[in-house]
């Protein structure tokens, strides 16, 4: 396994540790690979009474290892309309963020490691797919990514499940089987037992060339990234009504949704964006107002430019 090839991540570095199969795999392969350079940070989510079986396999993995562990206890209950997976995925980043800011400064992690694999990326490209996503949803997850002065890494995205437990038995490790991820209430375990097996029977490359499309659609981003930036430069932030309209329609709506995005947090709809330009298109005169729910909060005009104003207890801005 050797899924670091492209490029050696900063060292030392924390897998983000589980107890699970894959981040099994993942820290096998590190500490083999970078004795002594290798840290596991585990967070209990403090949602079901698995949970401190997990802790306990952790623990004994890094013991037999000779990896320093650190465990973050959460409360990782998810808020209202707030999904169980999305809430643990938020309270696992901030703890990962606070371990990081405990370390002394000569032992200072550069990089976080996780272990989602082929399977994981093919389930997420596919979740994206059902719920009409555009070409951020289907890039999938990113193999790296920069957050709070850290890097985070998911070098198993090419390998897939199946392959990381049979090497896992062969190097007779063992791993804990979270129970939750049986329970076909979620969608992604749907995805996994009913839909994974009748692609492979139909597609039997589906994992390759699954990832490859989320990787065109990745750098298709990345560029339309890069033309949003260029336009709101020239537009201005917030930007000038004007300069939107001198845009064509793709720019303009590209535009927009990376200010919406980038500086608000905020996703719009693809009908609240239409709705959007279809107000930007008629404002010609001075008195035109606009005022649009979008995303989490409103487009408003306000003199020659687009503001923001954020939900109800928001700020403008
Ligand atoms: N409780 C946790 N503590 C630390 N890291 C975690 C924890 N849960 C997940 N991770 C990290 O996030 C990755 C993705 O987690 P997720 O729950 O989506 O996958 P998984 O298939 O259950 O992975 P695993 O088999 O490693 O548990 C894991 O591989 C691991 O690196």
């Amino acid at each position: 396994m050797d899924a670091f090839a492209a490029s050696a991540p900063g060292l030392p570095l924390a897998v983000g540790f589980s107890g699970g199969a894959d981040s099994t795999a993942l820290l096998l392969a590190c500490a083999a690979r970078w004795p002594g350079r290798v840290r596991a940070w585990h967070v209990h989510h403090g949602l079901q009474a698995a949970a401190d079986g997990f802790e306990t396999q952790a623990r004994a993995v890094c013991d037999r290892l000779g990896v320093p562990l650190q465990v973050a206890h959460v409360d990782a209950r998810a808020q209202p309309g707030e999904s169980p997976e999305a809430a643990a995925r938020h309270h696992r980043y901030k703890a990962f963020e606070a371990l990081a800011l405990q370390q002394s400064a000569q032992a200072a992690i550069k990089t976080i490691v996780l272990g989602q694999h082929a399977d994981d990326q093919v389930e997420t490209v596919l979740i994206a797919l059902s719920r009409g996503s555009g070409l951020p949803g289907l890039a999938g997850m990113p193999a790296r990514w920069q957050r709070g002065g850290l890097t985070f890494c998911r070098p198993l995205l090419a390998v897939p499940g199946s392959a990381l437990r049979a090497w896992l038995r062969l190097h007779g490790a063992d791993w804990v089987e979270d129970p939750s991820n049986a329970d076909t209430a979620y969608t992604r375990n749907r995805v996994r037992h009913r839909l994974l097996p009748a692609l492979a029977a139909v597609f039997p490359e589906f994992r390759t060339t699954f990832a490859r499309s989320a990787q065109h659609a990745a750098q298709a981003q990345a560029l339309l990234d890069e033309v949003a930036a260029a336009d709101l430069a020239a537009c201005g932030v917030p930007p000038r009504i004007a300069a939107l309209q001198a845009l064509s329609p793709a720019r303009q709506g590209n535009a927009l949704r990376h200010w919406l995005t980038h500086a608000h947090h905020s996703v719009p709809s693809a009908a609240q964006l239409a709705a959007l330009q279809v107000q930007i298109a008629a404002c010609r005169t001075r008195g035109h107002r606009i005022e649009l729910k979008v995303g989490s909060g409103q487009v408003r005009r306000q003199g020659e430019c687009l503001a923001w104003q954020a939900g109800r207890s928001g700020a403008a801005g």
